[in-house]
């Protein structure tokens, strides 16, 4: 008997490390392939909401228990959900849908505390909220059950990298093995061997090193396209000191915390050598991945905001030109800035689906395991 596939009409939302906004993407899914990659947008964060975001790393410090809220944790949360609201309202509005169009609604939240040594992940978001005030079934709270089972808690996206590459079609099939690249706050890697081997972890800094550092140094969020960085030089003692962590040393590779890494002192370097400095670091650890990879990969492909800071796409070109090639996740039809928000709409499909969303390959996780948390919408009007 033929098992009835049901398409599923998904929406992802996503803050990530960069603590820059919400992603947004919406996605027709049965779970496993993608049947259609939809609109997405961003809604920004105000100056002073990210600040918020960014003392909440401080505070959660004390965070013991997932559920803890100290400080003005719960007051965050509460307006962290509320503006996920906000952007799920107006996109929807701008598309001329509304909520029955939506089967769910995968909602990641804000990291504020990420331990996977005692296996205790802390994100900001309160899903029954979210779905009482959508009307929307929502799936939340999806890097938690993975940590219990052994699991890292992170990266979560790999999944859905595989489910994409699978997609690409015929042409691409010599270029495996592939890689896909994340470089958002922290980057993380996916390799897809030419026998469908499935192996990820963050493979260190992203974007979020730079980020602080323009920020302190010059008062803007980011360094637009590498334009500062491009008036640097690369300071090899400061690099040689961040890439000698002990992170990179280790035999099995960890997921990391956004203050895992934390800024060079001001008296180490000024703005330019800084963020020329920091790009480099970025590039060069992901080339450094390849340590624990079965093959060199053909292909990278980058996603993430830092795909638009020239300096570290030059970088990276340059340390892996003689096994591969460098391309934006556009050249192969894909979208870099809504790729994580489409991921965690097709992990909701999954999870309600009881489907694996981790693999050991990808978090170490024991054996492949679903996750998330279910909030049901309030029955929605009769009629
Ligand atoms: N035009 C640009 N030039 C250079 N860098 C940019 C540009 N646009 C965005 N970025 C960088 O990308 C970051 C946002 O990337 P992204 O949205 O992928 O991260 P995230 O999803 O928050 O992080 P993570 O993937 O770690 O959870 C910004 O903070 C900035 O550093
Ligand atoms: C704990 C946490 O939120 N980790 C994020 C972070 O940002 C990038 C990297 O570190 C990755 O491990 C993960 O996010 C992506 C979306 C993931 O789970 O695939």
């Amino acid at each position: 008997m033929n098992k009835t596939v049901q398409i599923k009409r998904a929406i992802g939302l996503m803050s990530g490390t960069s603590m820059d906004g919400i992603d947004l993407a919406m996605l027709e899914t049965d779970g496993d392939i993608i049947v259609r990659r939809g609109a997405s947008s961003f809604a920004a964060y105000d100056a002073a909401f990210r600040k918020r975001l960014e003392a909440a790393l401080e505070t959660a410090r004390s965070i013991r228990a997932r559920g803890e809220r100290p400080g003005d944790l719960a007051e965050l949360e509460t307006e962290l959900t509320d503006r996920h609201a906000e952007a799920v309202e107006e996109f929807l509005a701008r598309e001329g849908l509304s909520t029955p169009d939506v089967d769910v609604i995968g909602f990641h939240g804000q990291t504020v505390l990420h331990r996977p040594l005692e296996a205790l992940t802390v994100q900001l978001g309160d899903g029954e909220r979210l779905a009482a005030r959508l009307g929307i079934d929502v799936v939340h709270d999806l890097r938690a059950r993975d940590m219990t089972l052994g699991g890292q808690g992170a990266p979560l996206v790999p999944a859905y990298h595989r489910a994409l590459a699978a997609g690409l079609g015929d042409e691409w099939a010599e270029e495996m093995p592939v890689v896909f690249v994340n470089i958002g706050g922290i980057s993380n890697i996916t390799y897809i061997g030419c026998d469908g081997e499935l192996r990820a972890f963050d493979s260190g800094p992203g974007n979020t090193l730079i980020d602080q550092w323009v920020q302190r140094h010059a008062g803007i969020p980011y360094d637009s396209a590498g334009a500062i960085a491009s008036e640097g030089r690369v300071l090899s003692g400061l690099a040689n000191r961040y890439l000698s962590s002990p992170f990179f040393t280790a035999k099995h590779r960890v997921s990391l915390d956004r203050n895992d890494f934390t800024l060079p002192d001001d008296s180490e370097a000024g703005l330019e050598d800084g963020a020329r400095t920091l790009a480099f670091v970025t590039a060069a650890a992901i080339a450094k991945a390849q340590a624990h990879l079965a093959e060199k990969p053909k292909l990278w492909i980058l996603t993430g905001g830092g795909r638009h800071n020239r300096m570290i796409v030059e970088d990276l070109t340059v340390a892996t030109r003689h096994t591969g090639r460098v391309i934006l996740a556009e050249e192969a039809g894909l979208n870099g800035d809504s790729m994580e928000a489409e991921a965690w709409a097709w992990l909701a499909v999954r999870s309600v689906a009881g489907l694996p969303l981790t693999y050991p390959g990808t978090t170490g996780v024991s054996e492949p395991a679903t996750g998330g948390v279910l909030a049901r919408a309030q029955k929605r009007a009769a009629g």
